[in-house]
């Protein structure tokens, strides 16, 4: 069986997948990599301890194919022998603007490939964005707004007397709306305006395509669907949601020879 990844270099952390030919075996997060761990990793892929099927044997330097919207880490992980960077020219979707992250191209593009078009694509990362495509697999557009995580930072970095919270204590309890003390009015704040955000552009995205798809991934997608779940349960209902979605189209994209 013969094993390459995938790695998607988001703004918070490393998004990983294993793949046998193009099979889709498993994926996982990570913290960024230093220099020196991807030297290693590159003569040795087994000392990096990846979470891997034991069948596979893993030959050095395993096949890598790299999307990355952080381009200090696309400098980094150009000295791995065996990559090949992944750019919007890969992906077989019309009507791109050519500063499109390749994440979001990628993930419109995965969720094309698993439940069809016209889909939209809720990528709750660090930024949470919105990115929708046609029947035709026409780009349409979207839009692109403060994640979870960063609004909670910038409330604790930009305010004197607010502090960094933890959103959500207990996932399955949404916070009262109109709180009585500072956490948890940063959590009903910043919680209740997400999930207005998101039925906001998933209703407006049903009324154009009633018939349309939305897919749901990221970092903060658990939280969200569960909380959404709680809020409206008719539309999180409909919303699938995918953690491997930026991996599914891959195999699928332009002139693929895996690398
Ligand atoms: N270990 C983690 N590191 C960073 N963010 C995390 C972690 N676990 C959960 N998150 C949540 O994931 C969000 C980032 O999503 P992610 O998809 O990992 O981002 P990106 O693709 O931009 O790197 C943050 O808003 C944060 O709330
Ligand atoms: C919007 C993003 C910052 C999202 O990045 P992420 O939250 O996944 O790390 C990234 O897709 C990006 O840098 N896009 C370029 C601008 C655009 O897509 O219009
Ligand atoms: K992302």
């Amino acid at each position: 069986m013969s094993l390459w990844l995938a790695l998607a270099i988001g703004n918070s952390r490393l998004h990983w997948a294993a793949f046998s030919d193009s099979r889709l075996l498993h994926n996982w997060d990570s913290d960024y990599w230093t220099a020196a761990a991807i030297a290693q990793f590159a003569a040795d892929p087994a000392s990096a301890g990846l979470s891997i099927a034991s069948e596979v044997s893993l030959q050095a330097p395993v096949p890598l194919a790299i999307a990355s919207v952080v381009p200090a880490q696309t400098d980094l992980w150009q000295q791995y022998p065996a990559q090949q960077i992944l750019t919007l020219a890969d992906v077989p979707l019309a009507k791109m603007y050519p500063t499109l992250g390749i994440d979001r191209a990628l993930t419109l593009w995965g969720a094309i490939c698993s439940l069809g078009a016209p889909v939209l694509v809720i990528d709750a990362g660090t930024a949470l964005t919105f990115t929708a495509a046609d029947r035709a697999n026409t780009l349409l557009g979207g839009a692109i707004l403060p994640g979870l995580r960063l609004q909670q930072q910038a409330l604790a970095q930009d305010t004197a007397a607010l502090p960094l919270v933890a959103l959500q204590p207990d996932l399955n309890l949404l916070p009262p709306r109109w709180a009585t003390d500072t956490p948890t009015a940063i959590r009903s704040g910043i919680l209740y305006t997400l999930l207005a955000s998101l039925q906001d552009f998933a209703c407006d995205w049903l009324l154009q395509e009633p018939e349309g798809a939305i897919a749901l991934t990221g970092g903060d997608s658990a939280l969200l669907h569960q909380a959404l779940s709680q809020q409206n349960p008719a539309l999180a209902a409909r919303i699938h949601r995918d953690p491997a979605l930026i991996f599914r189209g891959i195999p699928a994209l332009r002139n693929w020879s895996l690398i």
